[in-house]
Parts: structure tokens; sequence; C-alpha cells
């Protein structure tokens, strides 16, 4: 990775009028933009403005309807990510595509191409390790480590081969404030030698921390390429939107009435060959209330998650209470008929089947009477439904009900918090709520399960993001390695407090405070 000054004096890469439509609905529309060399440049947009099939075209991933892509001056065609990456361009994906099995090393090994023995690996991983700060083991097996460790094999895999750009979509939202930070340093040193960055990212505070520049999309087209730094985060938001982002409302204060979910010394088994067992978790969640857990991924959260909904089951009834009836050895069904909804992490094929259109997916929760009559689908009615839910949660759809695919994330993921919304639980769980959506979507979000509360459902909201459980919770426990802390009200906890039971050190451990 030279310092590469341009010496042509062209940009980097520059797209010239790239268009991409589905259908009626142009995903991208005649985008211009130029990245210079060693340049951080951000791209912004709400969900659905086309970032991530803009990147995709750099990428090789998806062919464009139109325009023209210049690489050093260069028209280039870019028909595959094996072409991409011979020109120089590196991607790290939002998710990783790493085997848990195999160590470091041979995960890098298997991308690359026949030419790369393991003993090179090795070698050049340490290289690349130290110069720029991305300490890996390459002996460790892959299951073993955070996602913030995953996550340096894949920018280790990309630097490895000499990338004159790199792409990096939402990359710190798997990683701990901690792990974020150590990025941005290395992230800085590669812009130091010559690397260029596009930075997908949702969070303004660190495209403003990282970048001089960032190119604005709104519907497909960009609306503007500005200095982030010259503007508060509250402008950049309103541009992305169009109009300003606000605060979520409390609303009436929330008072805890009659207990709806309690969980009494559960303790299970690990699902998987690497799972997370549970031990002796004790919570209770009352109506009126939004009780977080907080906790960095990996420590119990997925399979917490899991026993509460019914997905896995517990050997006693007794472990698991809903509204007063012990449901340990119940599963999602029986769970649902107690009053119970379920937002899992995972939105497409866990909670929303890809092919099918949002009509069709509103029938994995809302089976019962509004959209079945004795073994019948009401077609209207589920479509009815569907169109309630993409009003009342501002679902952008590139058609009238589409397949759940064609959504991008964000709307996806506003979707399907909605079809569990609008059914009125009355105890709602709902792991991850906002992952992946803009700063508008995640303020309807967060405010509508404020509004859940305050009509007096019980909320359970598991996240990684901690200034929202402190924007939404009442109560807060934090996970670690299977173990809950103590329940405390909010304004009991300080972050520093929260990162200390993050990282195991109890002040207050275990099972008889949780409640
Ligand atoms: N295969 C597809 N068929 C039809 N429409 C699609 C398809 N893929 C994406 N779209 C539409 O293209 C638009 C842009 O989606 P894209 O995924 O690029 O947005 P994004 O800015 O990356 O959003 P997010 O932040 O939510 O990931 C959206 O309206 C989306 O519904």
């Amino acid at each position: 990775m030279q310092a590469d000054a341009s010496p042509s004096g062209h940009h980097l890469v520059e797209l010239k009028g790239i268009s991409k439509r589905y259908g009626d609905l142009l995903a991208n529309d005649r985008i211009d933009l130029a990245i210079e060399p060693g340049e951080i440049h951000a791209l912004l947009g709400e969900n659905g403005a086309g970032k991530s099939t803009l990147v995709k075209i750099l990428y090789g991933v998806i062919e464009p309807t139109e325009g023209e892509i210049l690489w050093e001056g260069r028209p280039v065609a870019i028909g595959s990510p094996v072409e991409a990456r011979a020109l120089g361009i590196g991607m790290v994906f939002q998710h990783f595509s790493l085997f848990d099995e195999l160590t470091v090393a041979e995960n890098i090994a298997v991308a690359l191409s026949d030419d790369w023995s393991l003993a090179t690996v090795r070698s050049r991983l340490g290289d690349i390790s130290r110069a720029y700060g991305l300490a890996l083991e390459p002996d460790r097996a892959v299951w073993t480590l955070s996602a913030g460790e995953r996550q340096r094999i894949e920018i280790v895999r990309c630097l490895l081969q000499n990338p004159r750009l790199l792409i990096l979509d939402e990359p710190t939202s798997v990683l701990t404030p901690q792990e974020a930070e150590h990025l941005f340093v290395t992230l800085d040193k590669l812009s130091a030698d010559g690397c260029s960055i596009l930075y997908i990212s949702h969070k303004l505070e660190e495209v403003r921390r990282l970048c001089r520049r960032a190119t604005i999309l709104r519907a497909g087209r960009v609306v503007g390429t500005i200095d982030p730094r010259a503007r508060s985060a509250r402008e950049i938001a309103a541009l992305m939107v169009g109009n300003e982002v606000g605060e979520v409302r409390s609303g009436t204060p929330h008072v805890p009435q009659g207990e709806m979910l309690r969980v009494a010394d559960l303790t299970m088994a690990p699902g998987g060959l690497h799972g997370q067992a549970l031990k002796h978790i004790n919570l209770v969640a009352s109506a009126g209330e939004i009780v977080g857990i907080a906790g960095v991924a990996g420590n119990g959260q997925s399979e917490l998650f899991a026993a509460l909904s019914g997905e896995r089951l517990a050997d006693r009834a007794d472990a698991i209470a809903i509204a007063g009836k012990g449901c340990g050895t119940v599963g999602v069904d029986g769970r649902r008929r107690l009053g119970a909804a379920f937002v899992p992490e995972e939105r497409l094929g866990h909670a929303a089947a890809p092919t099918h259109r949002l009509s069709e997916n509103t029938l994995i929760s809302h089976a019962a009477a509004e959209v079945s009559h004795s073994g019948f689908i009401l077609v209207n009615a589920a479509k009815r439904l569907a169109g309630a839910i993409v009003k009342s949660f501002d679902v952008r759809t590139p058609e009238a009900d589409p397949q759940a695919r064609k959504l991008s994330g964000g709307n996806l993921q506003k979707f399907v918090i909605g079809r569990e919304i609008i059914r009125r639980p009355r105890l709602l769980i709902v792991d991850q709520p906002t992952w992946g959506v803009d700063a508008g979507a995640a303020r309807l979000i967060r405010q509508a399960l404020v509004d859940l509360a305050s009509e007096g459902s019980a909320v359970v909201v598991v996240s990684q993001d901690l200034d929202e459980l402190f924007e939404v919770a009442d109560r807060m426990a934090v996970i670690h390695q299977g173990e809950l802390s103590a329940l405390k009200p909010i304004n009991e906890w300080t972050k520093e407090a929260v990162g200390l039971e993050m990282l195991g050190v109890s002040q207050s451990q275990g099972a008889a405070h949780a409640v």
C-alpha cells in the first residue's frame, strides 16, 4: 500500500452516472462519486437510500443498469468480486464468512488463491498485524474469538491482497466501544499509508471522527458531499432524511404493574458446540416497564432469547412464567397464546421468509384469528395487515407487497418489529431492535417500544447498544458468560459500571439480586 498521490492527477475511483433499476424502482439514480487516494470517505443515507446497492456495484456483485466506473482515470467493467480484488478493491461485509472450526491462518489461506501457502500466510499475517495493530494469533480456532477479532481476520484477509480501496459496511455494529476505537486507529494508519476507505455507517459521531468527506444519498440520489466535521450530527441527519430527527419522548412515566415475565433459576446447557450455557438466571419484567439486557455479543444473549421465546425448552415448567403461567416446557406458539411476542436478532430466514411476500410474512406470528380461518389463509386480511404495518412503521417498499428479500435491511427490520408491536402483545421480547437501522427509524422503533410499555405491556430489550438501553430501559442487567448481573433501575447504572460487568468484573453478581 504505497502512498499514491495520484501521479496522473486522476481520482482513485470515479463513479459517473451510475444507475440501478429494479422494476420501477431506481435504487441508484445517476450517482456521481469520486474517491481520492488515501481518503476515508463516508457513505451516508437512511435505510433504503441505496448504499448497499452502490458498493455492491463497485465490488462487482451486481451490475449497474447504466453508468461508468473509472479506475485511475481508466474506464473499467467490474464483473465480479474476483475482478474487483484484481483491481485492488477489498470489502469487509457486515456478516462474516468464516469457518468456526478452522484457525485464523487457515481461514485466511482458504480465501486466497492457491499461490498462498499456509507458511506464507502466517508470516505475512504477522507483518500486517504488527504494522496496523491488528493483533491476531494465527493458530487460534475462530470459534474462540470475539466479534472484534473475527472482524480483524476479515480486514487482514483484505490487506494481504494490497488493496487500494477498502470498503467497510457498518463495521462497528458488532464491536464494543473499545474495539471500535481500536479499529479507527487502524483505519487512520491505513489512510496515512495511501489506502482509500469507503465507510458506510449510520453512526454520525464515528463518521465525524474518521472522515473529512461524506457523500449523502437519499432515495437513490446524491443529495450532497459535505465535510462532516463542519456540520453538527443533527444537520447531517436532517440532510439524510429531509427533516430533523427528534428525541424519544418518554410519555407517561412507566409504573410497573403486574408481573408478566418471571425467570426463576434458569440453567441451560449450551445449544451448539460453541454455544454459551445459561447459569442460574433470575429475571422479572412487569407490565408497564422496559427491562434492558446489555452485554457484548456471544455472552448468552441468543441462548437467553431462545429460552425466553420457547425455541429451546427448559427442563422445568416453572423456570419461565408468562402472565403467571409456568411455560418453561412450552414452545413458541404456546407462549404466543399467553400474550407474548418475540423479535429475534436475525431478520431474514429467522424472523422473515425471504422469498415470501410481506403479507405472507404476517402469518409467521399472526397465524391466529386475524389472517386465517379454519385453516385457510385470508389473503386480503393478510394484505391489509401488511399494509397497516408498512404505513404505521414507515416501511419503504420498492413495490406493493414485495417479497421480504427486496426490502433494504433497515426496512425489513421496521416491518418485523411492526408486525409484533401491532398485535399489542402483553409481553414483547426483542433482540437488537435497531441493529442496522438509520437514526430516524431507530427513533421510530424506540418510540414504539416506549409507547407499548406506557400502554401497559412488559418489554424486554436485549441490545449491544448501550446508548439505546440508557434511552429506553427502566431497569437494566448485564449478561456475561451466561450469568446475569443484578437488575437495577437505570438511574443507578453508570456506563463505567456496565463496562465492568461486561468484562465480568462484577460488583453484584447474581441470582439473588437479579429480581
Ligand atoms: N433485489 C431487489 N429487488 C428489488 N428491489 C431491491 C432489491 N434490492 C434492493 N432493492 C431496493 O433498492 C433500494 C435500495 O436498497 P439498499 O439495500 O441499497 O439500501 P441501503 O441504503 O443499503 O439500506 P440499509 O441501510 O437499510 O441497508 C431499496 O428501496 C430496496 O428495497
